[in-house]
């Protein structure tokens, strides 16, 4: 759908060369929520602004559904462009337009009569859920209804791909959550091709199927997020990990663990896609004649799956503990063992 190949920006300023995207190579899947993630200074803004050419490339090519936007004069880019919604950081709502209005500026933009602008301006006011705000001024709204007449806006001339630049950065975990939300809802809806950049690895957790990771104008690593949460190779994308996570294996190693709790055996699970949902620690309690403490963990939820660590204590008899660790065996979970002596 989107192939990005040896594109680079540089930037000539009076004292440097600034080379802010440098030689990236990217393909993303029709359909698909794939996040780019950095941290500030890696080139992130820049690149999604390469794609709709905001930014003029230096060098490289943008092709998406088979047309080289790199290529496209200006009366094509501009017929493009409306292929390619965009959503902002900071909203970049008109402040003396209604909601109802901004949503249809593109429309009006586009040629669309009247009453179709209305019948679709309202349609996208219910699909980003601000049935009965189409009067109010961006002034009078939150930070997420604003991003939601954003999102609406994006979307106004039916794009084949969203991009989101930080667009829940401004905003505070419970919102950003609900955006995110709606987002998963407008892909799964639409099937729209979503590309965003984040400096939250909260947000590629919560929505992308795939994620790469910038440094200095380069993809230093990228793959499907399940896998990347899993075995993050790059020292910066196990920072990122960790922002989610912490780091379990660090802080709460078997050894350590073991010292805190002196009998019985300890386990550490590890859970990988969707094998949390096989409730395991109920069946092996219901299985086994094995008492089963929770000691610590964390799972949390992708896109792809469950992903995460507990650690269990087994107590009782040897022989049903054998048994209860033979079982998880069997299992996509998989286990490490530590007997107490
Ligand atoms: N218009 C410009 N002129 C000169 N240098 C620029 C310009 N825009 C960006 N840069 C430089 O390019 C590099 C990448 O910047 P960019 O904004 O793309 O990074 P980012 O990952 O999005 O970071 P942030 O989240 O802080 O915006 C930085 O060194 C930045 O100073």
């Amino acid at each position: 759908m989107i192939s990005i190949k040896d594109l680079s920006k540089v930037f000539h300023t009076k004292d440097q060369d600034v080379r802010a995207v440098d030689k990236m190579d990217l393909s993303i899947e029709k359909g698909e929520i794939f996040g780019v993630i950095g941290y500030s200074g890696a080139g992130k803004s820049t690149f999604i602004r390469l794609l709709n050419r905001l930014e003029e490339p230096s060098d490289g090519n943008v092709t998406i559904d088979n047309q080289d936007v790199t290529k496209l004069n200006k009366n094509k880019l501009r017929l493009a462009r409306q292929e390619m919604g965009m959503i902002f950081q900071h909203f970049n709502l008109l402040w003396s337009r209604t909601v109802f209005d901004n949503i249809a500026f593109p429309l009006e933009i586009a040629g669309m009569k009247k009453e179709d602008r209305k019948n679709r301006v309202n349609e996208l006011i219910d699909l980003v859920g601000l049935s009965g705000r189409g009067g109010s001024y961006p002034s009078q709204l939150s930070g997420g209804q604003k991003q939601r007449v954003g999102i609406a806006r994006a979307l106004a001339n039916n794009p084949k791909v969203l991009l989101c630049d930080e667009a829940t950065s401004a905003l505070d975990p419970e919102t950003t959550d609900s955006i995110l939300d709606l987002l998963v809802d407008i892909n799964n809806k639409l099937g729209l091709t979503i590309v965003l950049i984040t400096h939250e690895m909260h947000v590629i957790r919560k929505i992308c199927h795939r994620v790469a990771v910038m440094e200095q104008g380069q993809v230093v690593e990228s793959g499907d997020v399940l896998d990347v949460f899993l075995y993050p190779k790059q020292q910066v994308t196990k920072r990122f990990v960790d922002q989610v996570m912490g780091d379990p294996d660090r802080k709460h190693s078997l050894e350590l663990i073991n010292e805190t709790y002196k009998t019985g055996e300890i386990i550490k699970l590890h859970f990988v896609g969707e094998s949390t949902n096989q409730a395991l620690i109920s069946e092996l309690s219901r299985k086994f004649d094995v008492d089963i403490n929770i000691l610590h963990g964390k799972i949390t939820q992708t896109q792809k799956g469950a992903y995460g660590t507990l650690f269990v204590q087994f107590n009782g008899d040897k022989g049903e503990i054998d048994r209860a660790i033979a079982y998880i065996k069997t299992t996509s979970v998989q286990l490490e063992v530590s007997p107490n002596v």
